[in-house]
């Protein structure tokens, strides 16, 4: 069977706050699949439904086909990084995985398998209390990674790294997708996603505000707008205006043109006689992106803060 997660029409409330407002989605093996949205969106609390550490109020999470809670040997289906936090401190890195290692009936070998992926071999025997951010989100990626499971649900997995663990955990991330598994990767920031997600599962205020492959959200925000750079910039501006284009200036030296495709913007430029030395269509950044798409939910925000 293929690996999978389904969530279906799940509510989770907290008091008067909801956190969760019947989502649905199901996250394919194969890709990485990114859970982006805002501060409080409900990222963290739907991958608690998925892990069953919540109860949805309504509506149901399956991995595998089945509830969390019915897996035996749960960390053989489902790696997990929620807080990175919840180690013992007096407890060494090695001995917290051979910890959850003995509770789900796995070889000790996996504990150094799984402490060498990590990228922890060398600090495998100090106290986990000693660890920086990074060293500890690298024992939560070890403990996740320990049952050699098909689906991993990782909660902000970049937290604390520096830039070569950024790398590596991309890398990490890519490989587990490439070998057929399901990757699900939450994020405030879209710039971490970009280069790493091949999907991506937006939510605003506990609602899916979009079930999207990343190539065409960019495609889509990339619209038809063509960049120019030109050393007259006032000159190309008039012939791009006159040729029906709408023109904006960015930064010192760059036009953006809408409305014209890029071999018109050559062409009205050439034939005008103006010299410029890079055309190209734009490539929208996934930060544009989802600012594009999430434009209308911060809208509103600030519309209702505002009253
Ligand atoms: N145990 C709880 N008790 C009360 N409210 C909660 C609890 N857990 C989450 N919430 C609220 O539910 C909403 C969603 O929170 P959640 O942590 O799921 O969002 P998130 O998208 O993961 O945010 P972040 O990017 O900040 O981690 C927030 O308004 C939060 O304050």
């Amino acid at each position: 069977m293929q690996p999978s997660i389904e969530v279906s029409a799940v509510s989770k409330r907290f008091r008067s706050v909801v956190a969760v407002d019947r989502l649905s989605f199901t996250v394919r093996p194969g890709e990485v699949t990114g859970f982006v949205g805002p501060n409080g969106a409900g990222k963290s609390t739907t991958m608690r439904m998925i892990l069953g550490l919540d109860a949805p109020d309504e509506g149901r999470a399956l991995v595998n086909g089945v509830p969390y809670r019915s897996l035996r040997r749960p960390l053989t289906h489902v790696g997990a990084l929620l807080d990175a936090a919840a180690v013992h401190p007096g407890r060494s890195a090695r001995d917290h995985l051979l910890w959850l290692a003995h509770s789900n009936r796995l070889p000790r070998r996996r504990v150094d398998e799984a402490l060498e992926l990590a990228g922890l071999a060398t600090a495998a025997r100090r106290r986990a209390g000693g660890f920086s951010l990074g060293m500890r989100q690298r024992l939560g990626i070890a403990a996740a990674l320990l049952g050699d499971p098909r689906v991993l649900v990782l909660d902000e997995p970049v937290n604390g790294l520096d830039p070569e663990g950024i790398v590596w955990i991309r890398q990490l991330l890519r490989s587990l997708a490439a070998e057929g598994r399901v990757v699900l990767v939450s994020s405030h920031l879209m710039s971490e996603l970009e280069d790493t997600a091949d999907h991506l599962l937006v939510v605003g205020r506990g609602r899916l505000l979009a079930d999207v492959g990343v190539a065409e959200l960019i495609e889509r925000a990339s619209k038809d707008r063509v960049d120019v750079r030109t050393e007259d910039r006032e000159g190309a501006m008039t012939v791009l205006a006159n040729a029906g284009g709408t023109v904006a200036a960015v930064g010192t030296d760059r036009l953006a043109v809408e409305g014209m495709p890029s071999a018109q913007v050559s062409a009205a430029l050439t034939a005008a006689g103006v010299a410029f030395s890079e055309l190209h269509r734009h490539r929208a950044s996934l930060e544009e992106a989802y600012m594009e798409l999430t434009r209308d939910e911060t809208e509103f925000a600030a519309r209702a803060g505002a009253a």
